[in-house]
């Protein structure tokens, strides 16, 4: 287990061809572009977390039937500190970093009390975003890097505050029909206030700019008040329908005070997050067009959960699933410590990730009966309408043991029936993947002895009428060093292999990516 999380990876940023078995449909070209950490020692300090690590980007490169692999560290600020200093520099989610005040870049963390947001790291480690014709590595402060997908170099660092005042981003945007990045991000005692951000960013930018940046122009779409000034909620994603954004406040939150004096107590990050399981989840819908927000107040019990599946109207009700936890268990098992030989004894999950579906009925009659479910669609969730107009609602269970969930991007914010996840149980670590029917609840899955699948990702074949036509990628690691990893490709229908491209590299475990179609790839020149 060791080898999978803890043990540092080596960069192959040289083209190294894959031995391709089976068949890979020829539509098939392009690139699956995956982010994840990839070293967790440095000299000889180590972090604590598996989402401490230094990003390693990787790629698989489709063309006329060859698949070629490479790999190269994100040469984030954060790396080229730590590299050049031998150890670790800066601090990551689970990891307080102790710099050397004369030589670090990061001179500002030693005004952590006058600085009640501290600069946090440049170390995308988590997915990658499209905006413009760009890709960006991403994570969950307010710096992203852009990547060149073709060499994998890293080029620009953005921050986010400057164009936006948020201190935290999701690794997890949205795009519209045209393009356009939709992301939301905290905004921390701005100007006397803590709130939630969604923004906009451009996919183009007018022709006559001679230094073209989406970023500048960036638009405010809305904003949700924090019920709380020092402990907004921490949130991984959001939801999209046709006409509304879903935000979910959860009460699994950031404490501002603690973060404030988490350096100077020697403590991570990740111990300023809290879970309080007597608190109330709230829903938040805010109307794309009018951007405002739904008055009516909706809530559910306490609840933890980081990714959104997809979300849709019908029949004036939204539709939402969610990958929900009844705890935080599931950040505390990807301490190292717990992910070594023994893993299967001390990485069990007290809580299973449950796939929940919230169907919420928009017009509620002021008339309507209190204590009546307003839901009137076929499902088992319910929305109750309390004395003081509030909604109560509860969800259908549509399926447990999945997480790290996609979908045909294709179908997101419409009525839409597969989602490609990973199997997870009581241990976080996944040995499948599988294909869910939210309206059947049949699942097809696909699993071989000693195999580690990624996030898997759903690529449509081009002009494809159905949802599931198309092919599903994932990265398989094993444990067995003899036994090289693969990118494995799945017939999305009947979830059957196609054929797989064999890469005799050590691969590491990662999290989140995209497939860029060739017709995407800006080519070198342009
Ligand atoms: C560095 C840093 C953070 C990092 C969070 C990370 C790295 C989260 C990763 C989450 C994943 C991978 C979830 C998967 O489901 C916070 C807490 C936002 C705030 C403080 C600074
Ligand atoms: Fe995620």
């Amino acid at each position: 287990m060791d080898t999978l999380y803890g043990r540092n990876k080596e960069e192959h940023p040289e083209p190294v061809k894959a031995e391709v078995q089976g068949q890979l449909p020829t539509w098939l070209q392009g690139m699956l572009l995956r982010n994840g950490p990839g070293m967790h020692t440095i000299g000889d300090s180590k972090y604590n977390h598996w989402f401490d690590g230094l990003a390693l980007l990787h790629s698989f490169t489709f063309k006329n039937g060859e698949v070629y692999y490479r790999s190269k560290y994100l040469r984030s600020d954060t790396y080229n500190c730590n590299i050049e200093a031998n150890r670790i520099m800066v601090s990551e989610f689970g990891t307080m970093a102790y710099p050397d005040p004369c030589k670090n870049i990061f001179a500002k963390a030693f005004s952590y009390l006058s600085h009640t947001i501290p600069e946090f790291t440049d170390n995308c480690l988590i997915n990658i975003m499209k905006a413009g014709d760009d890709f960006y590595a991403t994570g969950e402060t307010n710096f992203i890097r852009k990547i060149n997908p073709q060499t994998l170099e890293t080029l620009e660092k953005v921050d986010y505050n400057k164009y936006v005042a948020v201190n935290l981003a999701t690794s997890h945007p949205h795009y519209d029909s045209a393009g356009n990045v939709l992301n939301m991000g905290t905004s921390i005692v701005d100007k006397g206030k803590t709130k939630y951000l969604l923004f906009k960013i451009p996919s183009s930018v007018p022709q006559h700019e001679k230094k073209k940046s989406c970023f500048k122009h960036l638009e405010v779409v809305c904003s949700v008040p924090s019920r709380s000034l020092l402990h907004p909620s921490y949130y991984h994603s959001f939801g999209i329908t046709e006409n509304y954004i879903i935000f979910i406040e959860q009460p699994f939150r950031l404490d501002i005070l603690k973060m404030a004096t988490a350096y100077m107590r020697g403590v991570s990050w990740a111990s300023c997050l809290a879970f309080n399981k007597d608190d109330k989840t709230w829903f938040h819908f805010i109307d794309r067009r009018t951007k405002k927000e739904v008055s009516t107040k909706f809530y559910t019990d306490a609840l933890v959960f980081f990714h959104h599946v997809n979300a849709y109207e019908e029949d004036g009700h939204i539709i939402f699933d969610i990958i929900a936890y009844t705890d935080n268990s599931l950040y505390d098992m990807f301490y190292l410590k717990n992910l070594t030989k023994d893993f299967e004894e001390n990485a069990k999950l007290t809580s299973i990730p449950t796939c929940r579906r919230f169907v919420v009925p928009l017009q509620c009659d002021k008339d309507a009966v209190v204590d009546s479910n307003l839901v009137t669609l076929p499902s088992t969730a319910t929305a109750v309408k309390e004395k003081d107009g509030s909604i109560y609602c509860q969800p259908e269970i549509l399926c447990e043991g999945i997480e790290l969930p996609r979908i045909n991007y294709g179908y997101n914010g419409k009525k839409y029936k597969y989602v490609f996840a990973t199997r997870v149980q009581w241990c976080p670590v996944p040995t499948k993947i599988a294909k869910f029917n939210t309206q059947t609840k049949e699942m097809l899955q696909w699993g071989q002895d000693d195999c580690w699948p990624s996030e898997p990702v759903f690529v449509p074949r081009p002009d494809a009428k159905e949802e599931d036509d198309g092919v599903v990628l994932t990265c398989v690691v094993k444990t067995d060093p003899k036994d090289p990893p693969f990118l494995l490709v799945l017939d999305a229908k009947t979830f059957t292999e196609l054929g797989r491209a064999i890469v005799n590299v050590e691969m590491h475990m990662d999290l989140h990516g995209v497939f860029i179609p060739q017709q995407d790839m800006k080519t070198e020149t342009e």
